[in-house]
């Protein structure tokens, strides 16, 4: 059976993660006058993401997406080429608007996530960030068109690559979310 294209970061097998890796410089596409941007430190909770939302490189069907907090991103060149692809939406995806890449997107509301930045990894320049742990938001693959019937094959092909695939965020993830919502609401103690 031909195989989907996931994701080059994940169809590619993945790098070995190095744990003395501590962050580095993302950079777009463009040729010339690459949008570059300072992540301070490591990553947490990278994951492959079918939303229609996220960034996905060329021909990929998920998004390798994680989370940095905002305090260490740092605009360092071509911040002016930026924009806001959906001010409304929770996570301020900044874009390059030549080249289309995402290139931090902070939560800056009140939510769970507030100050953290969803970020590319692909898009360091370093190598040794951490491998996606889980796919998240697989069946919001079919909002971008793809076919209902190959989501049985698109699970096991994530599962093989050992990703576990979720249609929301990963278990850890939603009973962080959830235990927020509750402390807020105070049906639990904070
Ligand atoms: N079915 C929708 C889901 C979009 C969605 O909720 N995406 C998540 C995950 S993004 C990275 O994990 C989310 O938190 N979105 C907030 C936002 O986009 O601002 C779809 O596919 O569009
Ligand atoms: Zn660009
Ligand atoms: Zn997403």
């Amino acid at each position: 059976m031909t195989s989907i294209a996931i994701h080059p970061a994940v169809d590619s097998g993945f790098r070995a993660t190095d744990a003395a890796f501590a962050g580095g410089t993302l950079v777009c596409k463009c040729a010339s006058n690459p949008v570059k941007v300072k992540i301070k430190g490591d990553i947490a909770h990278n994951h492959a993401c079918g939303c229609t939302k996220c960034w996905k490189p060329e021909g990929a069907v998920f998004s390798v997406v994680a989370v940095a907090p905002t305090e260490s991103v740092e605009v360092l060149e071509n911040g002016d080429k930026l924009a806001v692809v959906d001010s409304a939406a929770l996570i301020q995806r900044h874009a390059c608007k030549e080249c289309g890449v995402h290139m931090y997107g902070p939560v800056v509301r009140e939510h769970p996530f507030q100050g953290l930045s969803f970020v590319h990894p692909e898009r360091f320049q370093e190598s040794g960030w951490a491998k996606p742990g889980f796919a998240a938001f697989v069946s919001s693959i079919i909002e971008s068109g793809f076919d209902p019937a190959k989501m049985d094959a698109v699970r096991a092909q994530l599962r093989a690559s050992g990703l576990e695939p979720y249609d929301c965020l990963n278990p850890g993830l939603m009973d962080y979310m959830a235990t927020w919502t509750a402390k807020k609401s105070g049906v639990l103690a904070s």
